[in-house]
This record gives C-alpha cells, structure tokens and sequence, in this order.
C-alpha cells in the first residue's frame, strides 16, 4: 500500500508521521508540500498531520485548508480515498470541509498536553477495525483548540450513522459528547485530535498507537 503525508508550513508531527507509517507498512510514504498541485499516483492513504500551520492565525487549520494541495485532496475523499487528519491536520480537514463540525479553543482556555484514554466508540472503519468496540487505548494529546462542537442535526447525524470513531475517558477539552474523532459520511476519512503517532513504543511511554497503524495497514494489505 501506498501512503503520503502532506507538510504545510509549521507542521510538527509530519516527520512523526512517516515514520509511523513506514513501520506499519515497510515502505516510506511520499512526503507531499503544500503547495504541489497533485497527490501521489496510486496512493491509498493520505495523512495531514498535526502541528501549527501557518501559526495557527485566523483559526486553526484555516489558512492550511485554502493551500493549493487541499483541492486535490478534496478529490481524492471524493473518489474514495482514506485520509487521516490527526490535531493539526483534524482541523484543516473540518476547515476544508471534509468532515462537519468545528473546533473551538479548550474548555479550560489552556493548551494540554498528555497521554489521553480513549474509548474506540466503532470499529467499523479502515482506521479501526483492529480494535472492538468499546476498548480503551491511549495515546497523546497536544492542542489548545480541541473542543469539538457540531449542530443538532450534524450531532445526531454523527451518532445515528456511528461515525464517532474515538471518545475521551475524562473530557480534557470541552468536546461535545466526549467526542476525539469522527468519520465522514462514507467513512473513509477519519479526523482526531489525539496522536497515535506520538505513543508508537515503549521507549515513548506507551505502544496502543502502534496497534492503529498496524490495524490500518492490515486492512488496507487485504484489499
Ligand atoms: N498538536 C497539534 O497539532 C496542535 C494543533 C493546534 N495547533 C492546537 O494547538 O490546537
């Protein structure tokens, strides 16, 4: 399979990234700048990752999700494609409109930083499949602006079609319903604040992110 990972300027997690990802898969992924005009021929899985693009100024991930890369990006998840935006890269994509809702600053107003249990609230995704329903992992949280609202009706759409991929164990942000990711409608596109990435062995405090990229990369093998 074949995997890219776009860097904007001020992208701190996309180095994180690749790397994740070139272990779950054996292969380095195409590293994609902001400003090319086209994705990868034959990619599966593009990644925006977190950081703080373009200094986080306007709101988080806006001026990001008006870079010239992101109208090719808005093509492939029309043609099917899986992305995976993680904090930073969760915000360009709501800000792209790939995935509803809005991020708002913390509950707490204060930037939080530390490993984070979740509860997978599906595991009928690519992203999750690994894992059941209802089992907890942990993995990093890094964001001032994590608390997730959404509209009634994009609320009960969320919860009625089962696109909440992941909850918090203990609310650290403010997000409605404990929300820490969700799904697109054809649930091809995943969008979460906490970081996989950043908890992919033991030597970094914890190894639940692993078993993502290899769920991930396992079912993406098998098509
Ligand atoms: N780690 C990140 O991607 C941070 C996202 C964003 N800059 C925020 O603080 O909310």
């Amino acid at each position: 399979m074949k995997t890219a990972v776009i860097t904007f300027p001020g992208s701190n997690c996309d180095r994180d990234m690749q790397v994740a990802l070139e272990r779950a898969t054996g292969k380095a992924p195409v590293q994609v700048w902001h400003k090319d005009t086209s994705l990868p021929d034959g990619v599966d899985l593009v990644s925006v990752p977190g950081g703080f693009s373009f200094g986080d100024y306007l709101r988080c991930g806006a001026i990001a999700a008006r870079a010239p890369i992101m109208d090719e990006l808005v093509k492939f998840a029309e043609r099917g494609g899986l992305i995976l935006g993680v904090c930073n890269g969760f915000q360009i994509l709501i800000e792209a409109g790939l995935l509803p809702g809005a991020l708002m600053r913390n509950a707490g107003l204060k930037y939080v930083c530390k490993p984070q249990a979740l509860t997978v609230a599906t595991a009928d995704s690519a992203f999750t499949s690994a894992y059941a329903k209802g089992e907890t992992v942990t993995y990093a949280i890094a964001h001032h602006d994590g608390n997730y609202i959404a509209d009634d009706e994009t609320r009960d759409r969320l919860s009625g079609e089962d696109r909440i991929a992941f909850t918090y164990q203990g609310n650290p942000n403010g997000s409605m319903d404990d929300i820490a990711g969700i799904l697109s409608d054809n649930r091809r596109v995943l969008g979460m604040m906490p970081h996989p990435e950043r908890l992919n062995d033991p030597q970094l405090g914890g190894n639940d992110g692993s078993r993502f990229f290899e769920g991930l990369t396992g079912v993406l093998a098998s098509v």
